[in-house]
């Protein structure tokens, strides 16, 4: 049962179950108490950046029960709604990928106060105890520091990737080198200038002549020479060779398919890892290379035989020309898609990305499903404290596309300025979703009906009606009470000039609501009286600060087809 969470100033956390677990290779620095009195004061204590020297004096957020009703939000959401009003609150969400930079304790407990609303942890990277214990210091995070982050499971696929650099972060590779591509394994040592390939095949399937892409086009090589397992390169574009980094081969001008055409989407080892993700009670799972409808309806069904509460949302990631052409049928299995341009920009020329990334975004907007746009937003930040002009305009158009959620990538998985890049994703998220408000680019995209009951057709119709009166009458906030979160999703997709309030009674929905635009999801018990529902929610918020007297909402539930109009007493 969930309870209130209120805050105070503390200086002694209680030490999470983890504490002696060290993960990667750096030391895990886990200093009792990250200062988080605020979330824009945020001064986690890590050897991998830079010292903020004026730190103060270690002070912790600490939940303490109380038993004025159970209602629980986001901490970072709510200090967000206090210090800026609902109208002024984040609409756009924000992904960060969990990597050796941010998997201590503090790291995480700094995302998730700087407004990381999803982890998402790669598969392709790191061992399933290494996923396990990250996912339990953010369970920790939410049930003791009164956070709400969900997570996302990210699958391998059957992608050709090099293998790891023996511990090394990154290589460098020169024009004119001759580096070798080998399917061999190297267990402890690996001879200078050769990468390891995760691909029996490798070898047979390239050609002397072919280009090979590190990372979609980051470092490029020709194929020299072919003897035995070893495909022999010379570097034609330099670059950095990062550990495990994706590898795709073109003839002619033309990406080499036959790989990929042939393997599954979901390998063995993604369904164990899919196994693993339910056991864990994971709240999505990012399937890589979707290349049809079907896997994603496959998956839906093995979660439902698997999980009693079948809650796991499958998102399908949008990254192979395959998926371009099955893309509405995808996307209408799916419950989320996810533009990854990363590899999408390896198969198709990288100038068709950004009408394509529209082009997912308007869709999914339409089907009723919550889209991330991911892979190389501030790429520069990896290394940098601050971002480019282009990453900062490239993300603007993201937001300005109204699209779900933002994801950071190696920004945040082995960057040195993860939060620097959150907080940038923040405030470029706030600034820009303000001009458009003010502007009134309110779109007017037409949208079509999707409901398949008369009973979903009267919910559709009360969410479009409430919105256009919610910005007509300058409402503070909308209010939906949902079961299932159906109707907090149909609010969204009408993108309000306010926030939505979204109360369900189970902290999965609120996990899963928290992917989607201008949703403020809060765990709350309802009743099917609408009255005291609100009156309750009323007090609660106010005595929290989160909404004030004469404050006007318009309310809206699964229960009662009806719209109410209601300035706060
Ligand atoms: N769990 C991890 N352990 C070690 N390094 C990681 C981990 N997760 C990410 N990284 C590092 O961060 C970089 C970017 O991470 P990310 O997972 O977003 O890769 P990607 O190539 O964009 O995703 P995908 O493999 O799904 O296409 C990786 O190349 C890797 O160096
Ligand atoms: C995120 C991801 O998988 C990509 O951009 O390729
Ligand atoms: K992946
Ligand atoms: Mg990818």
């Amino acid at each position: 049962m969930a309870h209130a969470l209120h805050f105070s100033i503390s200086l002694s956390p209680p030490p999470p179950p983890f504490l002696s677990k060290r993960l990667s290779s750096k030391p895990y620095a886990c200093s009792a108490g990250s200062p988080i009195s605020s979330v824009h004061s945020v001064s986690p204590v890590s050897e991998n950046r830079l010292p903020l020297s004026k730190a103060p004096a270690p002070v912790v957020l600490q939940p303490t029960t109380v038993d004025s009703g159970v209602m629980h939000l986001d901490v970072a959401m709510e200090v967000e709604l206090r210090e800026n009003g609902p109208r002024s609150s984040r609409r756009t969400k924000l992904v960060c990928t969990i990597g050796p930079a941010t998997c201590g304790l503090d790291e995480l407990e700094a995302l998730a106060a700087g407004g990381m609303n999803v982890a998402r942890l790669n598969m392709c990277h790191g061992t399933r105890e290494w996923h396990r214990t990250v996912i339990e210091r953010v369970r920790w995070l939410n049930q003791v520091k009164g956070f709400s982050v969900s997570i996302m499971m990210d699958t391998e696929g059957s992608e050709v990737h090099m293998g790891d650099l023996g511990g090394l972060t990154s290589a460098k590779a020169e024009d004119g080198d001759i580096w070798t591509f080998s399917v061999r394994a190297f267990n402890s040592h690996r001879p200078e200038c050769t990468i390891s390939v995760n691909y029996d095949g490798f070898a047979e399937d390239v050609k002397v002549g072919d280009e090979l892409l590190v990372d979609g086009g980051m470092v490029r090589f020709e194929v020299i020479d072919k003897i035995g397992p070893d495909v022999k390169c010379r570097c034609t574009d330099s670059g950095l060779l990062l550990p495990r980094a994706n590898l795709t081969f073109w003839r002619n001008g033309s990406l080499v398919q036959a790989r990929n055409a042939m393997l599954p989407t979901i390998s063995s080892k993604d369904w164990l890892d899919i196994d693993f993700g339910i056991a864990e009670g994971v709240d999505f799972i990012a399937v890589s290379f979707v290349k049809s409808a079907e896997v994603i309806k496959q998956l839906k069904s093995y979660i439902a035989g698997r999980s009693c509460e079948s809650d796991v949302a499958v998102i399908a990631k949008i990254e192979s020309f395959g998926s371009l052409k099955n893309l509405k049928e995808i996307i209408q299995a799916s419950d989320g898609a996810m533009v990854a341009r990363g590899d999408l920009g390896a198969q198709i020329p990288l100038e068709e990305v950004p009408s394509i990334q529209e082009k997912i975004i308007r869709l999914c907007r339409q089907l009723n499903k919550p889209v991330i746009v991911a892979s190389q937003l501030l790429k520069s930040m990896i290394e940098y404290p601050t971002p480019t002009r282009a990453e900062v305009a490239d993300v603007s158009e993201a937001v300005k596309q109204q699209a779900d959620g933002l994801m950071l990538s190696g920004e945040s998985a082995m960057g040195q300025y993860p939060e620097k890049a959150l907080a940038v994703l923040r405030s470029v998220s706030l600034r820009i979703e303000r001009w458009w408000r003010e502007e009134k680019h309110n779109d007017n995209m037409e949208l079509p009906d999707i409901a398949c009951t008369s009973l979903e057709s009267v919910s559709e119709e009360i969410c479009h009606a409430a919105t256009k009166m919610a910005n007509k009458l300058e409402a503070d906030a909308l209010f939906v009470y949902t079961k299932t979160g159906h109707m907090a999703s149909l609010l969204s997709r009408c993108r309000p000039d306010c926030p939505v309030f979204a109360f369900t009674p189970s902290p999965s929905s609120q996990r899963r609501l928290n992917l989607h635009w201008g949703l403020i999801p809060f765990c709350l018990s309802f009743t099917n009286d609408m009255e005291s529902n609100l009156d309750r929610s009323f007090s609660l918020l106010k005595a929290r600060g989160m909404i004030k007297s004469g404050d006007l909402i318009i309310s809206v539930s699964d229960m009662l087809q009806s719209v109410q109009v209601v300035n706060v007493p």
